[in-house]
């Protein structure tokens, strides 16, 4: 009889702060054709001949700010889910980062040595991206296929329309909401518009009004579709008018054009219309990390209140949430009955 265990997997950070390590990360991370989707010599003298010769210094300063004595936020906290998940589930649970160590082979042979021939493996990404979600799986596919051709892997797909998540969400928000606020910013990780051009099988998302429509051909590989889709549901459970709700993306790279708005200039500018105690909620991150407790909590706030802001009040990520894990285990569970039907 197979034996079953469960992988979650995240994205990764760097083993330490010290800018070699950073570097090293940076390089796995940005040298992924998903993320930065360039032929390999075009991504290389960027990468290599641009990027790394002074973003890890400046990226080492930003993760000192974050990191922990345990180390860094996302792997602790991802470490934390795990614990707390492996409580409530009678299969064995690892956890694997797609760039850096504990790497997605890691997780595999850690599962493998238990004895495990059948994974479900859990992307904590709850919107569908070529730069989380599919890179993930390809992966996942590249390893199982070189290294445990023996075992299966299933995977729990994008979760960011199920109402198990959205319910989990507004509650999380709700218990987190200020009683005065003028607006909620929900800002989710930004990609380039090229990623979603390219990863759309039917042509026909043109970044304009079809990712706000609640049905079209282009959604289920559309990562702002999927955004928006997200913030609708959440807000119609707490109960917000949509004028009081903003929807921004954050964290841009380089001289493409990226999905907008963008966070940084909403954050400049909303205090000039009348927007001065904001709330803010980072929903394409489970898990607090860099992007979120620097990017958003420290700078994101200095950006807004420079703009003459007065009250700034970030809503931390689901992170171990005790409502976050049952809904992680019954997303596995869902897929781990999934084998018996193939
Ligand atoms: C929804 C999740 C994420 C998407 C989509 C995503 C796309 C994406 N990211 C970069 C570049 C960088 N991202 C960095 C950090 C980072 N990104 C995510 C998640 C998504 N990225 C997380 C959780 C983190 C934090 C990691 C941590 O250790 O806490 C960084 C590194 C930090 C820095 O130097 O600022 C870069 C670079 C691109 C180019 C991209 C899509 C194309
Ligand atoms: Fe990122
Ligand atoms: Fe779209």
């Amino acid at each position: 009889m197979a034996k079953k265990g469960i992988l979650l997997i995240n994205l990764g950070s760097p083993r330490s702060t010290a800018v070699e390590d950073v570097k090293e990360y940076l390089d796995e991370f940005l040298m992924d054709e998903k993320v930065i989707d360039y032929r390999w010599i075009f991504r290389a003298l960027l990468v290599q001949g641009i990027i790394l010769k002074t973003r890890p210094a400046k990226s080492a300063q930003a993760y000192k700010t974050v990191w922990t004595d345990e180390g860094s936020p996302l792997i602790v906290i991802t470490k934390k889910i795990q614990k707390k998940l492996q409580k409530l589930v009678d299969v064995p649970v690892e956890i694997g980062m797609r760039y850096a160590e504990p790497g997605i082979e890691t997780g595999i042979r850690n599962l493998v040595e238990k004895g495990i021939t059948e994974i479900v493996l859990f992307p904590l990404y709850p919107q569908y991206a070529m730069s989380t979600t599919e890179t993930v799986i390809e992966k996942a596919e590249e390893i199982r296929k070189k290294k445990f051709p023996g075992i299966r892997i299933s995977y729990v797909q994008p979760f960011y329309n199920r109402d198990l998540y959205t319910n989990c969400l507004a509650e999380s928000i709700r218990e987190k909401l200020p009683e005065n606020f003028d607006a909620l910013l929900f800002s989710y990780h930004g990609v380039p518009e090229r990623h979603i051009y390219k990863t759309d099988p039917t042509k026909t998302c043109n970044m304009n009004d079809c990712c706000y429509k609640d049905k079209h051909p282009s959604h289920s590989f559309c990562y702002r579709h999927q955004c928006f889709n997200t913030t609708d549901l959440v807000i119609r459970k707490l109960g917000l008018p949509k004028d009081k709700v903003i929807v921004s993306f954050q964290s841009r790279l380089g001289k493409d054009k990226w999905i907008e708005p963008y966070t940084d200039h909403t954050l400049e500018t909303i205090p000039g219309k009348g927007v001065k105690n904001l709330a803010i909620v980072c929903p394409a991150f489970v898990s607090d990390c860099l992007e979120t407790l620097e990017e958003i909590s420290v700078e994101g706030k200095e950006q807004f209140l420079e703009a003459g802001g007065e009250n700034f009040t970030y809503i931390p990520c689901l992170n171990d949430e005790d409502r976050w894990i049952d809904v992680i285990r019954i997303l596995c569970e869902e897929q781990l009955n999934q084998f018996y039907l193939v």
